[in-house]
Order: C-alpha cells, then structure tokens, then sequence
C-alpha cells in the first residue's frame, strides 16, 4: 500500500525496497542530544507527518534492543496513530534502567507498523450472550 508522509527531519527514510521488516524504524529529530533519567518520560520528535487512509491505525512500537539493553522502551505501547491525525508523530520513551540513557539525534528510538482495524458499529443492547468464561477475569482461573 502507498501511505502519504511528509519528512522534516533531518534524517532520510529507509528506502521501501530495503525493508523487509514490519515496522519502519523511527528517528528521534533533535537539535540537542536529550538525558532521560531513571524511570523519567518524554515525549521525542520524529518529524514525521502521515496521512494514513481510514480503517488503518498506525503502532508505535518498541525497539526490542533498547529495551533488553538499554531499559528503555515506549511507555504508551503501542502507541496510536489515527488515521485522521495529521501532527507530527511523537514517541513517548520511559527509561526503566537505573542508569540515564542518552538520546542523540538520529537515534532508532521505535519502530512504526501499520495495521488495519475493524470498524465497530456498537449495537446497544440489555444483555449479552452467556458464555462458559462468563464474568470471570484478572486471574479467576488461577495464576
Ligand atoms: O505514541 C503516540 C500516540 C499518539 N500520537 C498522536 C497521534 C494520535 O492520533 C494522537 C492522539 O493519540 P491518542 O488517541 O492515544 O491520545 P489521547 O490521549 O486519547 O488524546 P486525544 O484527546 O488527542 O485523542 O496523538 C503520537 O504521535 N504518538
């Protein structure tokens, strides 16, 4: 599929023939190197702006490196993108470890994938069908 982007980074996107992978590597889009300490957040610029058509949603995702390395991952995994924002995409990064993590510009920071969705039209009703789980949840079969 062809999703239009618009690209105010100072950094090339990957080109479409190289990926072969299902999330295209996001990068922080910084005029200074950014120091998040120990169990601190923020939110990083990509300069990415995306025009995704309805019934997609686009993820933000974490990269498996910088979290089993580096404690450092997407707090609000996966992020949402909808198809109707047109803002620059952020990514939320929290850092888990107990060592600060520098952010330079131009860093993998996330990755994006794409992905359908269904479209609910919620039906209203007083009662729902039994089932054999019924109500039972949070570790009500046992941990
Ligand atoms: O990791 C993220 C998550 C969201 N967004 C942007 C795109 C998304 O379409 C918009 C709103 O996201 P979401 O619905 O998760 O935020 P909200 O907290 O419900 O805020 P809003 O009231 O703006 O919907 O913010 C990002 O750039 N990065």
């Amino acid at each position: 599929m062809t999703v239009k982007i618009i690209n105010k980074s100072n950094h090339q996107l990957p080109a479409y023939e190289t990926i072969a992978s299902a999330g295209m590597d996001l990068r922080a889009n910084l005029e200074d190197k950014v120091v998040l300490s120990p169990l601190d957040r923020v939110i990083v610029k990509t300069g990415l702006f995306i025009e995704l058509p309805v019934g997609y949603e686009a993820q933000v995702r974490p990269r498996s490196g910088l979290a089993a390395k580096k404690g450092i991952t997407v707090l609000n995994a996966p992020g949402t993108i909808d198809a109707d924002y047109r803002g620059e995409i952020g990514v939320i990064l929290v850092n888990l470890s107990k060592e600060a993590f520098v952010i330079n510009d131009g860093e993998r920071i996330a990755q994006l994938v794409i992905a359908k969705h269904e479209r609910a039209e919620w039906q209203e009703v007083e009662v729902l069908e039994e089932s054999d789980r019924g109500e039972g949840g949070f570790g009500s079969t046992g941990v």
